[in-house]
């Protein structure tokens, strides 16, 4: 009989308790205990909340302290030697130490999870000898059996993708790579089978990338034997995010069930569905509720597709479920004050969803009539989604332009007299600590507590006390740094047409850090002045320039929820042309450098090769737009972090930009070996430092850096700056390094002019 399924649910908890537990225990406010207590709360209540919504399959597993990559890692015992981990089950301490860095041993990379904005921990392999160091799906199985009476759904982390996503190996080594972690993952199986699980979930989202043919032998194999390993056990073999890139080859797969994504598929899954059919032996788990955005179902909508399926699948081999794990929306829409009942109406949010799954089983299993009051509630919702859309762009998409800037030799020469900086200069990203103090400030503000004026004398002070700083430090180009921003793209957002926010509408981002995405429901329109008040304030206090800071068009899609009835890059186009308008009147307003962020844009790109020509066309077009209006004097940057930019170089000489800062440190190396190959001659900044952590670098390792730098990219085109913005670190050792930084490109400037003369 057809199932109702979930594939993960938010860690973060109604009202952020997980994240609060987190940073507590961190400050050491929580001991231990207390906070092995409080989570196990918050994991419990959470299974009994799936279980009270009547979802037959509730993930179990899918629950991290952290995050799930880093606790496979952990379960295999795979950590870094730098951690001094004597071998057994990994302690709190050493699995914190990977995720944030310890005394001298330095934070595991991190990483983008796909194309979403949530961050893995990468697993440094460095030839491990992996080992079941704890069981923890046996353990959340166990607990939600003996606890709650529920039979869960275990979920790993299947090894392809694990692997895959791990370093410290040659890739000619992968399929013995794997071949470690296949009997460690046959023993899981093995435990759980004899503890009475019914059904695994093991993600393999890897599936909906390129995978070589070796990889898919090494894959075909490692499920070959996990399938003997446990034979009362059904696994299901879970992908999200695309569709599968080789459908025929991923469905004749030994195992039970196959779980596609049928939201994020571009109607690949689908069609392959139909055209090739469906193994008769074999369960489909259908993710038909997109578990990406927050809009609510189009019941009628879905329940007709799934009736398509009909003749592919019978309904006794279906699974209903989300596209993807749920850990990408936010928790419920019931606490959201302020949004409007009609805007309210449209979302969906996880528990939303969660009734939207089980409804939609329902009415599989029943017919339409047994769900017919909510057929009638997602159509009106659906209406009031029409109803409160803001349509006023018409005129804006007819100046749909981009303009010719002058060639990038001549705006240099331009700028290089305009701006008179030296060899080398120093600038940071934008943003300095976002300290408890600020955060308060605009808490009191935001509750009324605080007077408009009195909140924007405050952000002065700020600005005026960094700019001093900045000045003391010796920088060359300045910022404002950002302090009235809770968010770079949620700013934005409020500021702008056609947004809409939430109060607690919260995604977990990386670790404890949590991110609002603002919910893009009309058309995207300029409404004011966004940022020159700040800007120009910070500018009226120095003589050095000071850059304007935005965050640019595809960014802020990316990281934003975005409505669906228009094409994604017309949002991107609204979005830029709100943008450019900005632009311009930051350049009236006498400020010389504007920086447009484009962090997210790397990470945006599909996963399926055929989709990523279009994605950068779409998104050098959107830069462009926002930032072609400009006089050749005016410079214009652009920012980058998470790096493996080989593949898009391309795009990033495209957007034109006149100087580009790029997050470099944690790539150790390999970006610099992207610029080997690929020459880049426009101004350039690799990141000499990691912002992510709170150690302060020596001189060496920066200077290290910089020469490595200038060895593949021109010296009279190179900038100094840390790899992203510096928010998330307090005051004191932001300074500390920052005179450091200064203190190596004083050296670099020495050394390079001695050797010119
Ligand atoms: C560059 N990054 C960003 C990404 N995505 C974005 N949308 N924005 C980004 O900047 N993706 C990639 C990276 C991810 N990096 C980060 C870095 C830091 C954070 C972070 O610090 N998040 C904060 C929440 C930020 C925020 O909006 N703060 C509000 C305050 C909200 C709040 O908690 N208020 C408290 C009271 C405050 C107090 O008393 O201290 C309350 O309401 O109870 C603000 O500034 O006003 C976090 O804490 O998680 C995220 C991603
Ligand atoms: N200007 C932003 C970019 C972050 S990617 C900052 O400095 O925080
Ligand atoms: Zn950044």
């Amino acid at each position: 009989m057809v199932k109702s399924s979930n594939l993960g649910y938010p860690r973060i908890g109604e009202k952020r308790e997980w994240k609060k537990a987190l940073e507590q225990f961190w400050e050491g406010k929580l001991k231990e205990e207390e906070f092995v207590v409080k989570t196990d709360e918050i994991r419990l209540r959470h299974l009994k909340k799936q279980s009270d919504a009547g979802i037959d399959l509730i993930p179990v597993g899918d629950f991290s302290l952290y995050d799930h990559v880093l606790d496979t890692a952990a379960m295999f015992g795979v950590v870094p030697k730098r951690f001094g981990h004597g071998g057994g089950k990994v302690s709190l301490q050493t699995y914190y130490g990977m995720a944030r860095g310890t005394g001298d041993a330095v934070a595991s990379t991190m990483t983008k999870w796909f194309n979403t904005n949530y961050h893995y921990i990468v697993p440094e392999l460095e030839g491990a000898m992996p080992s079941l160091a704890d069981n923890p799906p046996l353990r959340y199985f166990k607990e939600a059996k003996e606890q709650l009476g529920i039979i869960g759904k275990p979920v790993l982390l299947g090894p392809v993708t694990f692997v895959k996503l791990s370093k410290g190996y040659d890739p000619e080594e992968f399929g013995s790579v794997v071949d470690g972690f296949v009997p460690l993952y046959a023993s899981i199986l093995k435990e759980l089978e004899e503890a009475g699980a019914e059904w695994v979930q093991i993600d393999e989202p890897v599936l909906c990338t390129d995978l070589t043919e070796d990889e898919w032998t090494v894959l075909e194999q490692v499920y070959d034997t996990l399938i003997k390993a446990a034979p009362g056990i059904k696994v299901i073999l879970q992908t999200y995010f695309d569709r599968v890139s080789r459908y025929e080859r991923v469905v004749r797969l030994p195992v039970h069930g196959i779980g596609l994504d049928l939201v994020h598929d571009g109607g690949g899954n689908r069609q392959a569905l139909t055209t090739h059919g469906f193994p008769d032996d074999k369960v489909l788990a259908a993710g038909i509720i997109d578990g990406r955005n927050i809009w609510r179902a189009d019941l009628e909508r879905t329940l007709s597709s799934l009736k398509e399926l009909e003749g592919v699948v019978s309904k006794d081999r279906l699974i209903i479920q989300p596209s993807s794990s749920l850990l990408h929306v936010p928790v419920t829409v019931k606490v959201e004050e302020g949004l409007g009942e009609r805007l309210k109406r449209t979302l969906s949010f996880a528990d939303e969803k969660l009734q939207e799954i089980v409804t939609v089983t329902e009415a599989v299993k029943e017919g339409r009539p047994s769900i017919s009051n909510e057929l009638k509630e997602s159509y009106d919702g659906l209406d009031n989604i029409e109803q409160s859309r803001t349509l006023r762009e018409s005129e804006q998409l007819a100046a749909n332009e981009v303009l010719q800037r002058a060639p990038f030799s001549e705006r240099r020469v331009v700028q290089e007299s305009e701006l008179g900086l030296p060899l080398f200069p120093t600038t940071t990203i934008g943003s300095f600590p976002q300290t408890k103090e600020v955060r308060k400030e605009r808490l009191k503000w935001r509750r009324g507590d605080v007077s408009d004026q009195d909140y924007r004398t405050f952000i002065q002070e700020e600005i005026a006390k960094w700019i001093d700083i900045q000045e003391k430090i010796g920088l060359d180009v300045l910022v404002h740094g950002e302090f009235e921003r809770t968010d770079m793209v949620e700013y934005f957002g409020e500021k702008l047409g056609g947004f809409a926010f939430t109060k607690n509408g919260w995604v977990q981002s990386y670790g404890s850090r949590c991110v609002k995405p603002p919910i893009i429901h009309g058309d995207v329109c300029f409404q004011e002045p966004m940022t020159v008040d700040e800007t120009v304030f910070a500018q009226s206090l120095t003589e050095k320039p000071v850059k304007g800071m935005l965050t640019g068009p595809i960014t802020i899609v990316n990281w934003s929820f975005v409505r669906t009835d228009i094409p994604r890059y017309d949002v991107a186009n609204q979005i830029a042309l709100a943008l450019r308008k900005e632009v311009e009147a930051l350049e009236a307003n006498g400020i010389r450098m504007i920086q447009v962020d484009e962090p997210a844009l790397r990470e945006g790109m599909p996963l399926q090769k055929e989709k990523r020509a279009g994605y950068l066309d779409a998104a050098v077009h959107a830069f462009k737009l926002a930032t072609s209006s400009v006089k050749s004097s005016t410079q214009i940057h652009t920012h980058m972090c998470y790096s493996e930019f080989g593949e898009i170089i391309e795009s990033i000489k495209a957007l034109d930009a006149d100087v580009i800062s790029i997050e470099t440190s944690r790539s150790h190396g390999n970006l610099i070996h992207s610029f080997e190959e690929n020459t880049y001659s426009q101004g350039i900044g690799l990141g000499v430092y990691d912002i992510h952590s709170p150690r302060v670098p020596t001189l060496e390792e920066m200077t290290r850096n910089i020469e490595r730098a200038i060895r593949v990219l021109d010296p009279q085109l190179f900038w100094i700056n840390p790899d992203c913005g510096l928010k998330t670190r307090g005051p004191n050792e932001t300074i500390e390094a920052l005179v450091v930084m200064v203190e190596a490109a004083k050296k670099m400037r020495e050394t390079v002019l001695a050797a010119q003369q």
